[in-house]
């Protein structure tokens, strides 16, 4: 959701979906990257291994370096995109489109993927995966990383549009809380609990869904899942839906700048 041109689709309700779609996406990676242990060789500072010129973790260096290769192809011009490393990125080679933004310039300057990068690899990953190292297999689990981390980092920064719609259909609700920049006001405001038990209890059926071995025999016993539900539902209880309402108030707090 790029441009002005594409109002007719800024409901909450097309957001929303939007925001399930999302979800497969984020549980498709997750599985992925969990058939890999955490391998905590990937993400010590600084890394074991050699890297010229660089002083941080292996991870950080293929993230980084993948993000800059992005950036030259115009990832970071569209809104919904939010770079973890924002510093000394290389311009894009295709231009910005000329429309008229959808969120207030002040979106740009939220970002939280600092906490989202710490809350994967401190919490996340030692809850899903076995503790091991896979030194074989270091490349491939940083790229699945990457994909989990910006599908995590899309979702929670759509926190940005879910806002503004909220603000566009509840203006002088919302102005009197960013005028007195409330934050507790806000959070209480934006907050839809029946939303929140819904979204737990879908994650968790489309993990047991998604996880599921499939085979051609209909008399085959039934095997363990790949990714635990319960944990899926905690994943968007504990951090996700937590990150994209701080996302929403942050938005809020610079709507009227
Ligand atoms: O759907 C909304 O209204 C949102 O703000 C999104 C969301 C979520 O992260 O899924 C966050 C806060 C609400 O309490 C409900 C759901």
């Amino acid at each position: 959701m790029t441009c002005h041109g594409d109002d007719n689709k800024l409901s909450l309700d097309s957001i929303r979906d939007s925001l399930i779609r999302q979800e497969d996406t984020i549980i498709f990676n997750l599985i992925e990257r969990i058939k890999f242990p955490t391998n905590p060789t990937l993400y010590k500072q600084p890394s074991s291994f050699n890297i010229s010129g660089f002083s941080g973790s292996l991870f950080q260096y293929l993230f980084q370096e993948t993000e800059a290769l992005q950036s030259k192809v115009g990832r970071y011009i569209s809104p919904e995109e939010n770079p973890f490393f924002p510093n000394n990125l290389p311009d894009s080679i295709i231009p910005p489109t000329k429309c008229t933004p959808v969120l207030h310039s002040a979106a740009e300057s939220v970002n939280v993927n600092e906490k989202i990068l710490d809350v994967y690899i401190n919490q996340m990953l030692p809850l899903f995966c076995t503790e091991a190292d896979d030194i074989g297999n270091l490349a491939t689990t940083a790229a699945c990383d990457i994909q989990l981390l910006q599908a995590l980092s899309r979702r929670i920064h759509y926190g940005k549009f879910v806002a503004e719609v909220k603000f566009r259909d509840c203006t002088d609700e919302y102005k009197q809380f960013i005028l007195a920049q409330d934050r507790d006001a806000l959070m209480k405001l934006l907050t839809f609990e029946a939303v929140e038990e819904m979204v737990k209890k879908r994650v968790a059926k489309k993990a047991g869904v998604f996880g599921q071995e499939v085979t051609l025999n209909d008399s085959a016993k039934e095997v363990k899942g790949k990714v635990d539900p319960s944990l899926v539902s905690r994943l968007y209880d504990e951090w996700i839906m937590p990150l994209t309402k701080l996302v929403e108030v942050e938005y809020l707090l610079r709507r009227l700048d």
